[in-house]
């Protein structure tokens, strides 16, 4: 069902603007399909021209404004909410806070305190499809705040032309919703039902004479029968940078630093950022995003990517996808193969950033750092004692690694280095550029008169822990390290034992490692990553033997940074159609903070099921 709304564009006048929150569309009253750019997100408008503000213009929350050219197209440029409401509130007379324009970085302002949406002058009415299913109270008394699930984020305010009243919100709106300004004819009413998970008022000051209904239906209807000029298809907020490019990508979050946007505008794409307040976005929220034209996305380990958001990818057109991390465990790659899009994760940029943070967890769980600070800030230290958390020394002991890929090799070689430790390893493959290097160590420690060094790779998983003091996992998450470490596994280790996971979660039972801990006070563990992510399995915040962190080993800003422009750049030079880098090891070209990246896609790992060609030239390594 569509419903008969017009959209006044002088709608919010007051400082309720939030730039991050791109959204509206525009397409004049004289737009044709044909003139709009890409990705239009334009509400249709046909509000009353006046000089500072012409015809076609439509403010919601940022975003683009198109305005009708004299020969009848539309002309884009962006325009901020802020300069709108400004301009609006010099019409209307009301004021604003807010005057500067869009620009990075994209911290939200703070809440607005009142939101005004001034009546103008009776515009005919056109046939508009809504963001969301919308309900608005009838006369005076509330509007109310939609919520299509806890974590909403959209607020639709409707009202009379015709009524001279203006409706403002009386409270402090949060700063996670998108204002959406609409008026209504009184044909628009409908008696329709809504179903509305949760909802929650606020008031209007004056308000609309009447009440409009659209259901969900309406939605979906729009959904299927909506072309892409007409569509407004996005609850979630989004940022979005060069609106006109002609790849349109998501990135389901923000991603820290600014290169990889430049990048991917480089290549001609409209780059959209998701802005929920949400942490881990559902599928279907993903899909949403995606919609029904999308050509690449840069989404987050917490998302899971299997057949339904492929399929719904290629259904948009789409061709590539990129994590932004090294694990993709939460990829389905046979699903994306067969849509024929590729998948993009970012190795060689986080590996000695992981690595630091397994050593530092390392250290602080064999010498209690985490025990003794909440100790000294309970204010219970009373003076030196010879058993005051006494914990293990690690120079001499034996460091274990199971799976000695980049991340193990680089921690094996900090431990064996930094501390003197003896390596024990387990992995599917020999590790001979670690063997040589702990090799050439040990040689050197000879000559300066010291005991050198050893290594030893073992046959088995069960070796490592039963020799090994501290041991430490970095393997993929797959079906073959799925609770690698069980409750048997950990009764064959040293009581002492310290054990370290900054992979995946799931590679340790959670459940039996608790047990162990509660069983063996001294032995200790400490987790970057958990089975349940955000959650910890019962029983283990209370242990004094368990340092945990929230999956931060990644978390330097540098790291975070380059895994940024890899995830893009897997991105926009797939879509530009260019090669597979040679090496995904050897990525430093990629994070020149100054020159411009290869143009090729750094990691792909299903590039040769898809038929990739492959860069020839070898960077060094
Ligand atoms: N906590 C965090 O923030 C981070 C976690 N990670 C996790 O670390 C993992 C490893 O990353 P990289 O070292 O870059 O990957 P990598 O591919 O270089 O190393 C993984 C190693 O695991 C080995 N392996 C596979 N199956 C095995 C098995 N059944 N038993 C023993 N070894 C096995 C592989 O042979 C390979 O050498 C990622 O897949 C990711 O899940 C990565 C970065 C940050
Ligand atoms: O890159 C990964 O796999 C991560 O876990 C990011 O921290």
């Amino acid at each position: 069902m569509n419903v008969t709304v017009a959209a006044p564009c002088r709608g919010l006048a007051s400082s309720a603007t939030r730039p991050w929150e791109s959204r509206g569309r525009c397409r004049g009253t004289r737009a044709t399909t044909s003139s709009l750019p890409p990705y239009p997100l334009a509400w249709p408008c046909k509000c009353a021209p006046s000089p500072s503000h012409p015809r076609g213009d439509y403010s919601v929350t940022g975003g683009l404004r198109g305005s009708a050219a004299p020969n009848g197209r539309l002309s884009y440029r962006r325009f901020t909410s802020e300069r709108c409401a400004a301009r609006s509130s010099k019409e209307s007379g009301a004021t604003s806070s807010h005057s500067s324009g869009l620009s990075r970085p994209l911290s939200p302002p703070s809440p607005p305190a009142a939101v005004a949406v001034t009546a103008t002058q009776s515009p005919p009415p056109l046939h508009v499809a809504p963001p969301l299913p919308l309900h608005v109270a009838p006369h005076g008394t509330s509007g109310r705040r939609l919520f299509r699930d806890n974590n909403s984020s959209v607020v639709v305010v409707a009202h009379n032309p015709v009524c001279a009243g203006v409706p403002s919100f009386s409270s402090p709106l949060p700063s996670s919703l998108s204002i959406f300004a609409i008026s209504s004819s009184p044909s628009s009413s409908s008696s329709s039902s809504s179903s509305f998970s949760s909802s929650s008022s606020f008031s209007f000051s004056s308000a609309p004479a009447w009440s409009i209904d659209i259901t969900a239906s309406s939605v979906s209807s729009r959904a299927s029968s909506a072309s892409a000029a007409n569509d407004i298809d996005m609850a979630l907020p989004v940022h979005v940078e060069n609106p006109q490019g002609k790849f349109r990508v998501i990135s389901t979050k923000p991603m820290p630093g600014t290169k990889w946007i430049e990048t991917l505008v480089s290549v001609g794409c409209r780059v959209e950022i998701c802005q929920a307040a949400k942490t881990i976005l559902t599928e279907d929220d993903i899909e949403e995003l995606i919609g029904n034209r999308c050509d690449g996305v840069i989404g987050q380990l917490t998302e899971n990517w299997g057949e339904r958001l492929f399929s719904a990818l290629a259904r948009a057109g789409g061709k590539a996808y990129s994590n932004m991390a090294v694990g993709y465990n939460n990829v389905d790659v046979e699903a994306a193969t067969r849509h024929g899009i590729s998948v993009g994760n970012t190795p060689g940029v986080l590996t000695e950033t992981t690595a630091e943070l397994a050593a530092a967890l390392t250290m602080a769980t064999a010498r209690r750092v985490v025990e003794a600070d909440d100790f000294m800030r309970a204010g219970k230290y009373e003076g030196w004692l010879p058993s005051l958390f006494v914990g293990n020394l690690l120079k001499g002991q034996t460091v274990g690694i199971i799976g000695a890929g980049r991340i193990g090799s680089a921690y094996a070689r900090m431990m064996v280095e930094g501390f003197k430790m003896n390596l024990i390893y387990y992995d599917l493959y020999q590790s001979t550029r670690l063997e040589r290097y702990i090799t050439a160590y040990g040689h050197f420690l000879e000559s300066q008169g010291e005991k050198p060094v050893t290594w030893k790779r073992a046959a088995t998983p069960d070796e490592v822990l039963k020799e090994a003091d501290v041991i430490s996992l970095h393997p993929v998450l797959d079906k073959t390290t799925y609770h690698l470490i069980n409750a048997q596994r950990l009764a064959t280790m040293k009581k002492a034992a310290i054990l370290i996971n900054a992979s995946r979660g799931p590679v340790v039972d959670e459940v039996a490692l608790v047990e162990h801990l509660k069983a063996n006070p001294q032995f200790r563990a400490g987790l970057d990553v958990f089975e349940d992510e955000p959650y910890m399995k019962p029983g283990l915040k209370d242990l004094p033997n368990a340092v945990v962190v929230p999956h931060i080993a990644s978390a330097s800003k540098w790291t975070r940074e380059g895994m940024a422009m890899l995830a893009a750049s897997n991105v926009a030079f797939r879509l530009k159609g260019c090669p597979v880098w040679s090496n995904p090891n050897a990525v430093d070209p990629f994070l020149d903070e100054v020159a411009p990246p290869p143009a090729a896609c750094p990691s792909i790992v299903n590039s040769k099921a898809l038929g990739m060609v492959t860069l020839e030239a070898q960077p060094k390594l």
